[in-house]
């Protein structure tokens, strides 16, 4: 449960996930999209998982909270606070010590009101501090009283970051909660969820901006094809990038406007236009113009 000197909150280990289809006279296919993917999450930390659309962040978060649709299998191994998360635990840690803010905010109950969805089963007790985070992310006071059909897609988002924030959570795993927001609230989430990792809770910020990333989190772990293939500290992600150890993580860093569009270039066909096949330790030009 100790790394060192830091309180391991949330460790996953070797997880898998597949999804499993029937096709033509009931072959059953299996399609792996996260494959031995390994990520901790310490106290007082923010640690954010960076990958592109369509990479399986999302599907991360889904597993870690067991909210993943039947025909999806898992392997591997999951812990909080040292101790195996299985249905039970997970069921008593659901917005209570775990918040999640998901990135679809079809994640709302539709038929509850929202305040109510915001205080949640603490109920009437948590209403001072609804009445707060409404108000801290520019909710009007009415807004608790509407469906979620009856919110814009920035106010729902809203709703779900209170959500978090109000809970007496120590880890809120936030998957892309910033996307539609105006900045001044999207800077107000990120203050928040700082203040949150100072206070020894931890973050998990699944986000596809390593700009922002490299704003806010302590930890970067950078997620390629249903794997982390580097988890590095934000220091690591300086200068020209020397510090990182995978050419994926090096590409990503130098490609930022920052850093001057740098693009990755093939070392045989000196095109950087090339196309790039990942593993876990390399990235190799798969051009085809040198075979
Ligand atoms: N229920 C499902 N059945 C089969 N495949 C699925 C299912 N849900 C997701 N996938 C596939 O898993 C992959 C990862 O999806 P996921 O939503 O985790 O990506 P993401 O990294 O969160 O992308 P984005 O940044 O766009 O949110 C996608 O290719 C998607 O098609
Ligand atoms: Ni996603």
């Amino acid at each position: 449960m100790v790394a060192g000197q830091k309180t391991v909150l949330l460790d996953v280990q070797g997880l898998s996930v597949s999804f499993e289809s029937y096709h033509a006279f009931l072959e059953k296919r299996a399609s792996q999209v996260i494959s031995d993917l390994s990520v901790q999450v310490y106290a007082g930390e923010i640690l954010a998982v960076v990958g592109s659309s369509g990479s399986g962040k999302s599907l991360l978060a889904h597993a870690i909270m067991g909210i993943l649709p039947d025909n999806a299998r898992t392997g591997g191994s999951m812990a909080y606070k040292g101790k195996e998360l299985n249905r039970e635990y997970r069921e008593a840690l659901r917005g209570k010590e775990i918040a999640f803010i998901p990135q679809s905010v079809a994640y709302l109950d539709p038929l509850m009101r929202v305040g109510g969805q915001v205080r949640g089963i603490v109920g009437e007790k948590l209403r001072d501090a609804q009445e707060k985070a409404f108000a801290k992310y520019r909710l009007d006071l009415q807004a608790a009283n509407l469906y979620p059909f009856q919110l814009s897609g920035g106010m729902a988002r809203r709703v779900l970051i209170s959500t978090a924030v109000v809970t007496d959570a120590e880890l809120i795993i936030a998957d892309e909660p910033t996307p539609g927001l105006d900045l001044a609230i999207a800077v107000q989430a990120l203050q928040d969820f700082r203040e949150f990792a100072d206070q020894g809770k931890g973050v998990l910020l699944i986000t596809h901006d390593i700009d922002l990333a490299l704003h806010v989190a302590d930890r970067i772990s950078i997620f390629h094809s249903g794997t982390v293939i580097e988890t590095a500290q934000r220091e690591e992600f300086s200068g020209d990038g020397e510090g990182l150890k995978h050419p994926y993580s090096r590409a990503l860093f130098r490609a930022l406007p920052q850093n001057g569009f740098q693009l990755p270039y093939c070392p045989k066909c000196g095109a950087s236009c090339a196309v790039w096949e990942i593993s876990r330790t390399e990235m190799r030009c798969a051009c085809g113009s040198h075979d």
